[in-house]
């Protein structure tokens, strides 16, 4: 997705969780300086079955999904349940808030990770994006993006991995460890949560595809402006 696509959706979750743009924006600064540019060849999704693993406890009991992909992400969290099943993913999408340490050794084991900066995650930018492997760690962001911090759209770990694996020319999408209505997660969580699957609503549509992880609950997102490339009604 390109940014001038996203950028009407971005200006909608700003407004929605108070957040101050200006803040992405240093991050995504902070970050520029530590990374370099990603060669995403290395990426070969297009055509592929794609899963991406969400940050559920229902990850455990869907691991054959992983398995019977082509191409597997792991959303944050993610990593680590697939680490411990012995499932090694094929990028890792996070924003440094949940086991770090794990995205940082499969990097250092060559798996790419996309390390994404915002306005309130910049210390764990500035202490865990020097420790990755810097051919194995590529950056992103949710504002403009740089030559070298990427914007595919997307918000939450999982639904920016997917963004990414659209962008990289997956054939089809699969969702295993995603549970928008999961009774342990905070309130805020639960607040991202609606808008991952309000994401995951327009990518659907956008991609002419059914995600059945969105089976009754494909939320409008009508009230995000539109543009021809984008279509969220
Ligand atoms: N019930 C769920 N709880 C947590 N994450 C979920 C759930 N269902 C789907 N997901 C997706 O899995 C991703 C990874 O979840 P996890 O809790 O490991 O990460 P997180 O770092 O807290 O996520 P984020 O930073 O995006 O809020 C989330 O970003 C979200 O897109
Ligand atoms: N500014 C800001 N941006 C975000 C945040 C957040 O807490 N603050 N959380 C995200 C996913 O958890 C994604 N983007
Ligand atoms: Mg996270």
């Amino acid at each position: 997705m390109d940014y001038a696509a996203w950028e009407p959706i971005y200006e909608r979750i700003v407004a929605d969780f108070g957040y101050d743009p200006t803040e992405d924006r240093a991050a995504r600064d902070v970050l520029s300086e530590l990374v370099e540019p990603f060669e995403f060849d290395r990426l070969d999704f297009r055509g592929r079955t794609v899963a991406v693993a969400g940050g559920s406890d229902t990850l455990e009991s869907e691991l054959d999904v992983l398995r019977d992909a082509d191409r597997t992400v792991a959303a944050s969290g993610a990593a680590a349940v697939m680490e411990a099943a012995g499932i090694r993913p094929d990028l890792v999408v996070t924003d440094l808030d949940k086991t770090p340490e794990t995205a940082i050794s499969l990097s250092r084991a060559g798996v790419p990770v996309a390390a994404h900066a915002h306005g309130d995650n910049v210390p764990a930018v500035r202490e865990y994006v020097p420790r990755f492997d810097g051919e194995s760690v590529f950056g992103t962001t949710q504002v403009e993006p740089l030559d070298n911090v990427y914007n595919f759209g997307g918000f939450t770990d999982g639904d920016r991995a997917a963004f990414l694996a659209d962008h990289l020319g997956a054939d089809t999408l699969r969702f295993p460890g995603w549970d928008f209505d999961d009774p342990t997660v905070s309130s805020e969580k639960a607040h991202k949560l609606r808008w991952a699957a309000r994401l995951l609503g327009c990518l659907e549509r956008r991609r002419n595809e059914q995600f059945p992880v969105l089976d009754g609950r494909r939320e409008s997102i009508a009230d995000v402006p539109q543009d021809t490339s984008w279509r969220c009604d």
